[in-house]
């Protein structure tokens, strides 16, 4: 008999796609209708199986309680200095969203500068970015709906806090930069669409333009300022630069580290900003990235990765603007990847290197390039910096899996400057002492090793029993170095397990070639580099198959969902998967998803779609009657309002699963499905939703791989 009884999934069998003479059935499409009776009707028959499952785990009640009690402490961004007032967030604890607080000196009494927690009773309004005007005139923020990309922009007067009666509609993936003037503020938007537009949609998000919006007008008068319409891929982004002369233009096509480099003197513009600018093409080719740092005059400091996969600083003077001319600041260093770089103190440059995926921070000298000094750092991460070229001071923030966070305040207009600590958090119940990070290098089935973070209890038994949470990205250059999750804490500290975080291919960890070697046709590096950590955990002795989670959420859903558990299902003990990618020939159709052919390929190309069919996971699940070995337990994750990666990815994976492997009588461990409400991919979710979704991934997790709450 089965353990679950799986609601049925209806298969269109007359859908049938030719992919360059291959036919591939996509019997699940219908699912791909958000709004459909049918689509709807499937969603919640599964939150129906699901929620009681996650409601009746053992240790859910115990995991939830703990967990709200110690995400329970306060939080603090750094300071921002802006006008003569320092800026910051902070959260009480379980506040849903951040508060932005002012005061008039680091030491003066603070007072809520912008409190999102007003804008909705569930918090599910969250404040995606802001900006002061130069001289602290005007306030701008966006803010956004239910975890949506979409963005509406207003702006208010930071004394009076006032609101302006402007309001920016249509907003997505948007730079927010005023003129020194404070007159405008360019952003993005995209064109009018049929349709919805609150998130839940589907619909393709190409053709972004840039607009600059003068204050006091109606968006439909903005000045259209630069728009592609031969390259519908294509984003811009505007920073306006240190001394307010030059916009400088970076355009991007998908998410490969590269984009061309346009610019536009402000002050040679006869009537202003009237139509579209006359930029000048400093660089107009996708073959590098250049991110402005800062510029004296004519001489421009760019973050670059040209002739650099582990970045370098280079001086362009537009004056000469010829490649021959341009010159190196900081040169490439042999072994660490150049991470931000801010211009601080007028002559200062902030320097941030990762060497072996943990930070260290050092200030050099912009005229030279000259190294001046290491700032202290423990082992971990910066978490955040609050600096400008015009202030002397500078703040950064300081993580780790087990730090909070520590604010460190220097400023180097004093004789001896020296950072000391500005804000300590401590947390109440948890005892740093208790755990025990490391760093392991392990070997890849193809033999590179690859770097693996583990925390885990200081008398820890590597007998071969302890549950493993192996955590993985692997993409987009995007690197995991260690930061503070309370949820991992405890399923250390009260579950008996230990935290591994595998720094796989894909990532930014070793520069360029550490992406590159993660993407396209080496694609299978991740899932190689993954099961490979698996593999390590149990050769070493802390694991077995059988005790081992896996866990990653987008393109890191991609990884576990997909290629771990159907290429090595006997591997691990359970699998939970977040708003993962995982219909690998269909992903560029929907919102964002043709931005990430860079990473991925994609199926129109006949070559690219023989990468991505090998291990799409929507493709390469059994089929019915599966008498293969029994699959790992699974929790789907996803949301209604994720128009990053949208859910029909995640819904036609659970129908395909449910039926190929749900079916067989050997599978014991459930493979459920819970999409949230007015909930999207991550970012702004409110606290209440970040420690339920927590809590139901861990109690999971305890209740199908049997594991005792300790205390
Ligand atoms: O969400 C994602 C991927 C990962 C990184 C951002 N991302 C995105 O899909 C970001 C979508 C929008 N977007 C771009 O298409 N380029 C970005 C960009 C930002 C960070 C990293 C790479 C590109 C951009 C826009 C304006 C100016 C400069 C850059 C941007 O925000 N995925 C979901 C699953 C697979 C990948």
């Amino acid at each position: 008999v089965m353990a679950f009884r799986y609601p049925e999934a209806r298969r269109d069998l007359n859908q049938v796609d030719d992919y360059h003479g291959t036919k591939i059935p996509d019997p699940y499409a219908w699912l791909e209708d958000p709004d459909s009776p049918e689509t709807m009707a499937f969603v919640e028959k599964q939150n129906q199986l699901t929620m009681p499952y996650l409601e009746g785990c053992a240790v859910r009640a115990r995991f939830q309680q703990r967990l709200t009690e110690l995400y329970d402490y306060p939080k603090f961004s750094c300071p921002y200095k802006r006008g003569s007032r320092y800026f910051y967030f902070h959260n009480a604890g379980l506040q849903n969203q951040d508060v932005l607080y002012v005061q008039d000196s680091l030491d003066a009494p603070a007072s809520v500068f912008f409190d999102p927690n007003s804008l909705s009773e569930d918090g599910t309004v969250a404040l995606k970015m802001g900006r002061l005007s130069e001289e602290c005139e005007y306030f701008a923020y966006g803010l956004s709906s239910a975890g949506s990309d979409w963005v509406t922009l207003r702006f208010l007067n930071p004394v009076s806090l006032a609101p302006l009666p402007d309001v920016l509609e249509r907003v997505k993936f948007s730079c927010l930069a005023w003129t020194h003037d404070a007159r405008g503020i360019f952003y993005n938007c995209y064109p009018p669409q049929d349709g919805k537009a609150d998130g839940t949609e589907t619909t393709s998000n190409i053709n972004q333009k840039l607009f600059y919006h003068r204050i006091g007008t109606e968006q439909s008068d903005d000045v259209l300022v630069a728009e592609f319409p031969d390259h519908p891929k294509w984003h811009s982004s505007v920073t306006v630069s240190d001394d307010g002369r030059y916009a400088v233009l970076s355009i991007t096509e998908g998410c490969r580290p590269v984009n061309r480099l346009w610019y536009c003197d402000l002050q040679a513009l006869p009537d202003g900003i009237q139509g579209l600018l006359p930029w000048v093409r400093l660089v107009d080719d996708f073959e590098a990235q250049y991110s402005y740092v800062t510029n004296e005059g004519s001489v421009f400091t760019f973050r670059s990765n040209l002739d650099a996969p582990r970045y370098r600083l280079i001086n362009i003077d537009i004056q000469n603007p010829d490649r021959q001319n341009w010159t190196t600041l900081i040169p490439q260093h042999e072994k660490d990847v150049l991470g931000f770089v801010s211009c601080v103190n007028q002559r200062h440059l902030l320097v941030n290197y990762v060497h072996d995926v943990k930070d260290v921070l050092q200030l050099f000298e912009l005229s030279s390039g000259r190294l001046l000094r290491e700032l202290p750092l423990d082992v971990g991460t910066i978490a955040g910096v609050s600096c400008k070229k015009k202030h002397s001071e500078f703040f950064y923030k300081f993580t780790s899996f087990t730090t909070p966070g520590i604010i460190y305040h220097c400023d180097l207009s004093r004789p001896d400057p020296e950072p000391r600590v500005f804000r300590e958090v401590e947390v109440k119940g948890i005892n740093q002492e208790d755990f025990l990070t490391s760093q392991v290098f392990y070997p890849s089935k193809d033999g590179t090793s690859i770097p693996m973070f583990l925390v885990h209890a200081r008398n820890l038994e590597r007998d071969g029993t302890n549950p493993v949470f192996l955590y993985g990205y692997g993409g987009f250059e995007n690197s995991i170095q260690p930061h503070y999750n309370v949820a991992y804490l405890l399923f250390v500290r009260h579950l008996g397990g230990v935290l591994a975080v595998a720094n796989i291919r894909g990532g930014g960890e070793y520069g360029l070639t550490w992406h590159k070697a993660g993407t396209l046709d080496r694609k299978q590096n991740c899932f190689d580099d993954f099961q490979s950590a698996a593999e390590f955990l149990i050769r070493e002795r802390f694991t077995s198959a059988s005790r081992i989670a896996i866990n990653g959420a987008s393109n890191g859903g991609l990884l576990v969902a997909a290629a771990c558990m159907i290429q090595q299902p006997q591997l691990f003990g359970c699998v939970v998967a977040e708003v993962g990618v995982l219909d690998m020939l269909k992903f560029h159709k929907f919102t964002i998803g043709h931005a990430w052919t860079t990473d991925y390929g994609c199926a129109d190309d006949p070559e690219q779609f023989q990468w991505l069919i090998k291990y799409s996971p929507l493709h390469n699940l059994p089929e019915a009657p599966y008498s293969g070995p029994p699959y790992p337990a699974v929790l789907l994750l996803t949301a209604d309002h994720d128009d990053r990666v949208v859910p029909l990815h995640t819904l036609k994976f659970c129908a395909a699963l449910q039926r190929g492997v749900g079916g067989s009588p050997q599978q014991r461990q459930p493979l459920l499905l819970r999409v949230d409400t007015r909930s999207g991919h991550g970012a702004g979710k409110p606290t209440a939703k970040a420690i339920l979704e927590d809590t139901h991934i861990f109690a999971f997790i305890a209740e199908t791989l049997k594991l005792d709450w300790k205390d």
